[in-house]
C-alpha cells in the first residue's frame, strides 16, 4: 500500500507541474515536503512519551489497549498512518512561490479578494487526493471535494466554510465486479470503452452531495485532475463559483476524454496550480490579512513566522 501511494503521490499532476516549471533545478520537491510533512504530522498526531499516552489511553476508558502486544501494535499503525498522510499531503506540496493561482490575464482583484487562502486551498486539495484512493479505475484516480462558504460564520471549526459534497472517478452506483470493462491499459480499445462507463469525480461529487448548491453563496470544487469536457458545463450548471484543479491536460484530447472547455470557460473563477504569477513581492505586499478557517483576521506580528499553524477542518 505505502509503495502505491508513494508512486501516485510523485506522478500526481501537481508535482509534475512543479517538475515541469523548474526543469533545470535538481529541487526534490516532493521528498522535500514529505519529510516536512512527517515531522509536522508526528508532532501533531504522535504521543512521543509512551507513558503519556498510556495515560490517554486509560482517561478515555481504552484500558485494554495500553497492554502489548495491543499496545505496540497501537502506535506502529499511528507511524504508520502518519506515514501515508504526510506522502498524500506532499503531492500538493507547501512551497513558498507555487500554490492555486488565477492566470494572470484573468487576474483582478475582486477574483483575487474571493481566492481562499492557500494552506486551506491545499487542505482540501488534499481531502480530494485522499479521496482518488477509492477509484475503480486501475489507471489513475481523481478525487473531487465541495465546499462552500456561508455568509455568516458558525463555531464547528470549520469557520464560514461547510462540506457539500466529495466524489472520485468509479464506475456507476451499484454496479458490480466485471459488469464493466476495467482492463489492462495496453489493451487501448477495451480502455476506451471502459471510460465510456466510468463516472469522474466530479459527476459522483455533484450527484451525491449532501448539501444544495446556494446560488447566493461561494461555493469551490477541488478535483486533482482538471475537469474535462463533459464536467466543465456540469460544474458551472451546478451554480459552483471557484474551480482548484490542476492544468497539465489542458487544452489536449485523449482516447474518449478531452480537456479544450476548461481553458475558455468564464463565469467561473479557476485557480490552478501554479508559479504565483503576481511574484512573490507583490504578494507580500498585497496579504496584509490572513483568512483562518475562512474568517478574514489581520496576522499579528509575530504570527507571520509561525510555521505549523493548526488548519481545524471539522469532522469531515
Ligand atoms: N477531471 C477528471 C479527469 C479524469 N477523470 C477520470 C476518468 C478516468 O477514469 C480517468 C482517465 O483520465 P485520463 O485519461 O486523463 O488519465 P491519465 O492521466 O491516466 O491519462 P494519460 O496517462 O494518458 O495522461 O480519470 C475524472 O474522474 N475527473
Amino acid at each position: 500500500m505505502m509503495q502505491f501511494v508513494e508512486e501516485t503521490s510523485y506522478k500526481c499532476d501537481f508535482i509534475q507541474k512543479m517538475a515541469k516549471t523548474f526543469p533545470d533545478t535538481n529541487i526534490d520537491f516532493y521528498s522535500k515536503c514529505r519529510q516536512e510533512r512527517i515531522k509536522e504530522y508526528e508532532l501533531l498526531f504522535f504521543v512521543s512519551n509512551e507513558e503519556l499516552h498510556k495515560q490517554i489511553l486509560m482517561t478515555i476508558g481504552l484500558e485494554n489497549l495500553c497492554e502489548n502486544p495491543y499496545f505496540s501494535n497501537l502506535r506502529q499503525n499511528m507511524k504508520d498512518l502518519i506515514l501515508l498522510l504526510a506522502t498524500v499531503a506532499s503531492s500538493v506540496p507547501i512551497c513558498k512561490h507555487y500554490g492555486f493561482y488565477c492566470d494572470k490575464t484573468e487576474q483582478s482583484n475582486e477574483i483575487y479578494n474571493q481566492s481562499l487562502p492557500q494552506e486551506i486551498a491545499r487542505h482540501c486539495m488534499v481531502q480530494a487526493r485522499l479521496l482518488a484512493y477509492r477509484t475503480e479505475d486501475h489507471k489513475i484516480g481523481v478525487g473531487a471535494v465541495i465546499w462552500a462558504e456561508k455568509k455568516s460564520q458558525n463555531c464547528d471549526g470549520t469557520g464560514m466554510m461547510y462540506f457539500v459534497g466529495c466524489g472520485y472517478n468509479a464506475f456507476p452506483v451499484g454496479s458490480e465486479y466485471a459488469d464493466f470493462p476495467n482492463m489492462d491499459d495496453k489493451q487501448k480499445d477495451r480502455e476506451i470503452r471502459k471510460f465510456r462507463y466510468i463516472v469522474h469525480a466530479e459527476q459522483n461529487a455533484l450527484t451525491f452531495r449532501c448539501q444544495e448548491i446556494k446560488p447566493e453563496e461561494k461555493s469551490m470544487i477541488f478535483v486533482t485532475k482538471c475537469p474535462c469536457d463533459e464536467c466543465v458545463p456540469l460544474i458551472k450548471g451546478a451554480g459552483i463559483k471557484q474551480i482548484y484543479t490542476g492544468d497539465i491536460d489542458v487544452g489536449r484530447k485523449k482516447a474518449d476524454i478531452s480537456y479544450m472547455r476548461f481553458g475558455e470557460l468564464e463565469g467561473v473563477s479557476k485557480f490552478t496550480w501554479q508559479l504565483n504569477p503576481a511574484g512573490t513581492c507583490v504578494l507580500e505586499r498585497n496579504e496584509p490579512e490572513s483568512r483562518e478557517n475562512g474568517v478574514v483576521r489581520p496576522i499579528p506580528p509575530n504570527e507571520e513566522m509561525h510555521p505549523h499553524k493548526k488548519l481545524c477542518l471539522g469532522n469531515h
